[in-house]
């Protein structure tokens, strides 16, 4: 069975992976395995911070590996605060430190002014050089709410609703989140790239040398 790495030091985030993967005939380790420090993100797009923590995570494993870079654009800050989300309220910023940071943001903006979209960045390395990696993008659209709802998952689902089930994203049913979130769309996307990339490839492979003999 194929081995990747699952280059993400965020809890939530490796439990919606081990739903998405379930399916999947490989088995997805995570970095912590293998890492001593987190990569520094230093990129500017989600893009190229989900390839720098696939590198590193590939360099430190010696297996392919792949990365999430994700966060929380807000129409009314100009897309803050993005790249930055999980640093949103200061380095080591707890969850709840930055939906505060965030409630601070959007006081007094009217419910209708409160648009947002999570985004999610996945970048698939086979090696910490990969000249080739596999990259997807997806994004999930809702509003930010005044105040916090629900307990489920993570980083700013309270605080995230989604009009199609009248509920925040803390409050969804785990399977309903992996259907519907940017993470879940661009697992799909990767899915897609993967069986293009990675399985079709190598049956041609085989193919040829049927042929060629
Ligand atoms: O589905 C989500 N539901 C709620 N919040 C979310 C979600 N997806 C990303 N987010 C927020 C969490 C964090 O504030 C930032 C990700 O930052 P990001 O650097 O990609 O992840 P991280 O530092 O937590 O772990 P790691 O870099 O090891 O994967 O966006
Ligand atoms: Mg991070």
């Amino acid at each position: 069975m194929d081995k990747i790495v699952l280059a993400s030091g965020n809890a939530g985030k490796l439990k919606e992976f081990s739903q998405l993967f379930s399916g999947w005939q490989i088995a997805v380790l995570p970095q912590s395995d293998f890492l001593q420090e987190e990569a520094e993100e230093t990129g500017l797009s989600f893009i190229e911070n989900a390839l720098i923590k696939a590198r590193h995570a590939s360099a430190a494993s010696g297996l392919p590996a792949l990365a999430d870079d994700s966060g929380l654009a807000v129409d009314a800050l100009d897309g803050a605060p993005g790249i930055y989300s999980a640093r949103y309220a200061g380095a080591g910023a707890s969850d709840a430190d930055n939906n505060q940071k965030l409630l601070a943001a959007l006081d007094g903006v009217p419910m209708e002014k409160r648009g947002a979209s999570f985004h999610c960045a996945l970048a698939f390395v086979r090696s910490a050089e990969d000249p080739v990696p596999l990259v997807c993008t997806a994004r999930w659209s809702g509003h930010i709410l005044t105040r916090p709802a629900g307990d489920q998952g993570f980083g700013y689902d309270p605080l995230f609703y989604v009009a199609s089930e009248k509920l925040t994203s803390a409050q969804l049913p785990r399977e309903v989140k992996n259907r519907l979130s940017h993470r879940a769309l661009a697992v799909r996307k990767f899915e897609q790239l993967w069986h293009e990339e990675m399985v079709l490839p190598q049956q041609h492979q085989a193919d040829a040398g049927k042929k060629l003999f």
